[in-house]
């Protein structure tokens, strides 16, 4: 008897998986706080405009003739309007209708004084800033996440140097084998689930990438002392001169600030923007801070000190500045993009605010790990626990994965190997070396694709060696399941790569290669089936992919189809997701019955996203007891408006082809749902190469929904449609008119159509298949289907 479970041999973990860690310990720690400086940094993003907007004739008040009052008289009005309080500094604009700033002392053991806005003709006191409490709050947590100032700065510090890390380990890891950098930088809106996080995180990730760099770095410069200091000595800076303490209020006269002021006028003309610093009492002097009309940026200030006799001590120009301290000055505009005027802001913006995107998206990437981790885990010790006698030379099967998906097929397909009596070896392929596969005459590969049609991480030594093995496999026979999602450019790219090496390297396939796309089923059907050959007896499947999680919906509408029909009620029901829900046409909707000990049900979807609910075709179900449990329920007992637990189910085997090529749809009964969900989505997508053959019993009263497809005939959308009944006169099945409309149907394969099957298994799909096989050839069928060009929804 082989053990379930070869021990799985230690190797160091490769640099890959080391910075896989880091990244997402880091993600999932300092990431959550990053969210928070993502979001308050793009609020402050437009802070000036914002507030602004919401405080209208407190910045700026309609032009009058009158010229403007003099800084004296502000600054008189000012102080009459709160005496008793010193006017620290006073801000004009140049535009006329700027009203002027002024900001008093701050009282002891603050940082900063009120400030208020006066009318700049009038010398009226303006209304309190509104929001400014907001913004402060706002700023004071993007700055330092609300902690006193000096911790505060060191742990944005290290936040930012997380920053650099989480985007520089981001990019290695995503780093291409294959440079394909079209679509390594652009988005594939047809991802669905875990790939389609993926690619969002990741994609969005890299584009933000210079922003994040230039935010980090810049923060790193305010956050420690070592690093300003460092650059301030190399731009030749002078170190800050301690401020003269500010002292307390003072009513002194102010006779020096109109003739400083007009210095200042008449020696910098072209100024935009001047903030004057009054003298505390005992000093004499000025302290002018401008802007010039051509600042290359709002940090190019210049500085002016005057007497108050007016005249100039010391002036300072920004363009006068050697290029190391200019360099600095262009910090602070390069962190909130204003160094690139608008577009560098709205940039900016969009960075901050994709850390809360990134926090969420790698949350959520992180947490599906988890819940596929312990899947695996109880699958893995379930797998242990079934001992089976088995006998003979081991089959190797080998797990190429990612995700988890590949080890839970290889963990099932060894069960049922097993359970047929054979005995395994199941392995990782980082486990394994090219040598081992010597010793067996069978193997077995389960393998994803990940990246750009890459190996998955863990799959990439093994690869890296078989790629450069010399000797001959040719004593073992082995096969490939290759996983993989069709959305990509290369679809089941590392599946394909091994089978092609090993086939180079003399090993014949047992069968050839199947792929899976998007954990389809059948395909996975064929897989155990094949296995099968090798002795494995029939085993279930894992469930494909990660179940979506349950939620209420809320019974819309109802509606009966088929009044007067001999069969039975057929009902049109419209469920409303309560969150946000996406599905494609295809896709199923999997219903919990309350209070049933019995499996969900799954429903195919008759509408599109755009129609805002769920809608299903429901046949009422009766029995000799009464109606169907979930069907009964589902039409006659729930009351609108009542609510249904609910999954969608992705059904990837069942989607549309993705293009415009003509699209054949063939179904019966309460299979028109998955057929008129594709007719509506493809419709909307103006794709109009479509041909319906639909069966149903009585045209009077069975024409369940004749009105949409009249307008569908009408807009172009449906040139071929066979409506066939079985119950009026000169009855007629749908296979009965595929064989009368063979040449067209010929003709619409040789024209790349995809055929669509829905409806009964009994009865319909069977005859159907067998009609298909017929016209076209089983060999023909079978190659459509391989190449996903007959899709089957049957039940
Ligand atoms: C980031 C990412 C990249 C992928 N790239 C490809 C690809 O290039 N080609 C492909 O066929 N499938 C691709 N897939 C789909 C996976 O191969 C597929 O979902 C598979 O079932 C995952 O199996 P695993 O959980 O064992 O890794 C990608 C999936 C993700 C998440």
């Amino acid at each position: 008897m082989a053990a379930p479970n070869s021990p799985r041999r230690w190797r160091l973990p490769t640099m890959r998986e080391v910075w896989f860690q880091l990244h997402w310990f880091v993600g999932i720690t300092a990431g959550t706080l990053l969210a928070v400086i993502g979001l308050t940094g793009a609020i402050l993003a437009f802070e000036d405009e914002i507030v602004e907007a919401i405080n209208p004739g407190v910045f700026a008040v309609p032009v009058e003739q009158r010229s403007r009052l003099e800084p004296e008289q502000i600054l008189r009005a000012a102080r009459q309007a709160h005496p008793g309080e010193r006017v620290a500094s006073l801000t004009f604009e140049a535009q006329p209708g700027s009203t002027v700033g002024v900001r008093f002392a701050p009282p002891p053991g603050e940082r900063r004084g009120l400030e208020i806005h006066v009318h700049p003709y009038s010398g009226d006191m303006l209304p309190a800033v509104r929001g400014a409490a907001f913004f402060q709050f706002v700023d004071s947590t993007h700055r330092w996440l609300l902690l006193p100032r000096a911790p505060g700065r060191i742990v944005l510090g290290i936040l930012a140097l997380c920053l650099v890390g989480l985007a520089l380990s981001g990019l290695y890891l995503r780093w291409p084998r294959k440079k394909d950098w079209r679509s390594w930088l652009t988005f594939n809106t047809s991802l669905r689930g875990r790939s389609f996080l993926w690619a969002l995180h990741a994609i969005a990730g890299t584009w933000a990438l210079v922003a994040y760099l230039v935010v980090a770095g810049t923060g790193l410069y305010w956050s420690f002392d070592i690093v300003r200091g460092t650059l301030q000595d190399w731009a030749g800076t002078p170190s800050a001169q301690p401020r003269e303490a500010r002292s307390a209020a003072t009513t002194r006269g102010e006779g020096g600030l109109a003739p400083a002021w007009n210095t200042f006028v008449s020696t910098a003309p072209d100024w935009s923007s001047a903030t004057i610093r009054l003298p505390e009492r005992g000093s004499g002097a000025y302290q002018l801070t401008w802007l010039a009309q051509d600042a290359p940026h709002d940090r190019a200030r210049n500085r002016m000190t005057l007497g108050d006799d007016g005249a100039v001590r010391q002036d300072e120009r920004h363009a006068d500045k050697d290029a190391g301290q200019r360099a600095l000055t262009t910090i602070r505009p390069l962190q909130t993009g204003t160094y690139f005027g608008l577009p560098g802001r709205i940039v900016m913006m969009l960075a901050s605010l994709a850390l809360p995107g990134f926090a969420i998206t790698g949350w959520m990437l992180y947490l599906g790990r988890r819940r596929q981790k312990r899947a695996l885990a109880r699958e893995r010790s379930l797998a242990a626990q079934a001992g089976t006698d088995t006998s003979g030379a081991p089959v190797l099967v080998a797990f190429a994965t990612q995700g988890g998906q590949a080890e839970r097929i290889a963990l099932h397909s060894a069960g049922a190997l097993r359970a047929g009596g054979r005995a395994v070896d199941l392995r990782a392929v980082s486990a394994l070396a090219p040598g081992d596969l010597a010793g067996y005459g069978q193997a077995l590969f389960v393998a994803s694709t990940f990246g750009e049609g890459e190996a998955p991480d863990s799959a990439r030594r093994f690869s890296r060696e078989l790629e450069a093995w010399q000797s001959m496999f040719d004593g073992c026979r082995f096969a490939v399941l290759a996983l993989g999602d069709r959305n990509y450019a290369r679809f089941c790219g590392y599946g394909h790569a091994l089978d092609r090496r090993l086939q180079a390297l003399g090993s014949k396939p047992l069968f050839p290669l199947i792929e899976v796309d998007q954990g389809d089923e059948t395909a996975l059907g064929r897989w155990m089936h094949a296995l099968g050959g090798l002795g494995a007896s029939a085993g279930e499947l894992p469930p494909a992919g990660e179940a979506a999680p349950l939620y209420d919906w809320v019974l819309h509408s109802r509606r009966l189809l088929n009044p007067g029909s001999q069969g039975a009620p057929l009902y049109e029901i419209a469920l409303r997701p309560g969150l946000e829900a996406s599905w494609q046409a295809g896709d199923l909707l999997e219903i919990v019955v309350p209070a049933a000990p019995t499996a969900p049900r799954r429903y195919s979807i008759a509408s599109v996203q755009e129609d805002g609910a769920v809608e299903l075709l429901v046949r009422q179900q009766r029995h000799e007891h009464g109606l169907g449990l979930a069907s009964g329920w589902l039409t006659e007992h729930l009351a609108v408006g009542g609510s249904v637990r609910a999954r969608l189910v992705a059904n990837p085997g069942f989607h549309a082809p993705g293009d415009d090529r003509p699209c054949i749809y063939i179904g019966n009964g309460s299979g028109m749902a998955g057929l008129r969900g594709h007719l509506r989505s493809r419709a909307g997508m103006g794709r109009g190469r479509n041909w319906l053959l639909f069966g149903e019993r009585q045209r009077a009263f069975d024409s369940v929904c004749d009105a949409e497809l009249a307008v569908l005939r009408a807009e172009g959308m449906l040139p071929e449609l066979d409506l066939v009944f079985s119950r009026d006169p000169g009855p007629e099945y749908v296979q009965d008119r595929l064989h009368a409309r063979a040449d067209v149907l010929r003709r619409w394969i040789d024209d790349g159509a995809t055929i669509h099957v829905c409806g009964s298994l009994q009865g319909m799909a069977g005859a159907v298949d067998e009609a298909l096989a017929a016209i076209l050839g089983r060999a023909e069928l079978e190659r459509l289907m391989d190449a996903g060009r007959y899709r089957r929804d049957v039940y």
